[in-house]
């Protein structure tokens, strides 16, 4: 695998992102149903000039390190941006200019919010709230007429240069006033999600998994396949991450806390790296993973984090007590069903993109297969 793209290579339309490329080889893509542009789940981000929208796309898709963004130029025409890393992360991202005029005659906002899935409205916390809960104000209650269905997700960006205090006094008046200016306006309709982010931690990452998650009809199935997985092996969490952008497209219904979700993602960080520099060699076919591969991280707080791979660009990644992993057959023999389990998700999914009919099947979940601990 090679690291040293150029630039031009690297932000280009044709890069596939972050530094797990798919010729990296750790997947077969036979299972990625490739879903054709037009088909795919469409996610809007918009909010005021500079308010760190471009920035966003280009650290969890394009791996720029957050320092670089200081550097980007205003974004002056809507950028497109393909997402195809596996079967279930499969969408499109619109970065549009922080100055777009909603009453610009030449827009046309049918196509704009027509069948689009989710919008992302970013306001930067450290600059003044006023003007950007105007524009938060008229451009969800344009997407909802056009498309009542679209989600309306809320990010509060750039927190990190606020005390923690002072984060939740933004978040209460953002949400306040952002539905104070609803009501008044006789929308009751409107549910807007808020997020306090920022490029400079993992908060960003997790927000936008919750947004992907908006757009994947099998989650309720995915989550429910990984509830049983946890209770019948004595795992504490588990993940279904795309470790390509590092997003997790599932988790268990337990809460997830910030740490053990840092935890997962500097694991998947370890073993990409590692799989980079000692994984691949030269001028051979053969891949640096294949369906037997895992990675096992032993923590000195008597935890481990055990990480195997699902499919194309999947993994799950799982946090579990020292003493249970005793028990590491029970534990692979259950993955492997719940490997098989989430292989008739896709294939169902696979069919439908297929037949051009979005589905929210999936395949009826039961613990019968998972072996009891
Ligand atoms: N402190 C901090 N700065 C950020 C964060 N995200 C983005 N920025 C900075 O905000 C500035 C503007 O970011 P852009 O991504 O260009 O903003 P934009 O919304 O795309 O701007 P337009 O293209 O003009 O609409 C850059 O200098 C970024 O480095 C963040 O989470 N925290």
């Amino acid at each position: 695998m090679s690291f040293d793209q150029d630039e031009e290579d690297q932000y280009g339309p044709t890069y596939n992102v972050g530094s797990f490329s798919k010729d990296f080889g750790y997947f077969d893509n036979d299972e990625v149903g490739t879903a054709r542009p037009e088909q795919k789940p469409r996610i809007l981000l918009m909010g005021l000039r500079r308010s760190g929208k471009s920035s966003i796309l280009k650290v969890v898709f394009q791996k720029m390190s957050p320092n670089e963004t200081l550097f980007l130029e205003s974004t002056n025409k809507i950028v497109k941006e393909d997402i195809s890393n596996s079967s279930f992360v499969q969408f499109q991202i619109w970065d549009f200019p922080g100055q777009i005029n909603f009453f610009d005659p030449s827009l046309d906002l049918d196509n704009m919010f027509g069948g689009c899935g989710v919008l992302v409205f970013v306001i930067d916390a450290q600059d003044d709230l006023t003007e950007a809960l105007n524009k938060l104000h008229i451009t969800v209650t344009k997407a909802h007429k056009i498309n009542p269905n679209i989600k309306c997700e809320v990010f509060i960006h750039k927190v990190d240069g606020l005390t923690e205090d002072n984060k939740m006094d933004v978040q209460r008046d953002i949400n306040q006033r952002s539905n104070d200016d609803l009501q008044d306006a006789g929308i009751d309709s409107i549910h807007l999600s808020f997020y306090l982010t920022s490029i400079y931690d993992h908060s960003i990452f997790e927000a936008f998994s919750k947004v992907v998650q908006k757009l994947i009809p099998q989650l309720p199935a995915l989550e429910n396949l990984l509830n049983i997985l946890i209770s019948n092996s004595a795992i504490e969490k588990a993940f279904l991450f795309d470790v390509v952008s590092k997003i997790y497209i599932a988790t268990d219904s337990s809460p997830v806390d910030m740490q053990s979700y840092q935890l997962c993602c500097d694991m998947i960080d370890v073993v990409i790296d590692v799989s980079g520099i000692y994984g691949v060699q030269d001028d051979c076919d053969s891949t640096a993973f294949d369906s037997q591969s895992f990675s096992l991280i032993k923590l000195n707080n008597s935890t481990v984090l055990y990480l195997r791979e699902v499919s194309t660009c999947l993994a799950l990644v799982c946090i579990l007590r020292e003493d249970n992993f005793e028990k590491q057959g029970v534990i692979d023999y259950n993955f492997l069903c719940f490997r098989k389990a989430i292989q008739q998700v896709f294939e169902l999914r696979n069919k439908s993109l297929a037949s051009g009919s979005p589905t929210d099947d999936a395949p009826p979940v039961t613990n019968s297969d998972s072996q009891l601990n």
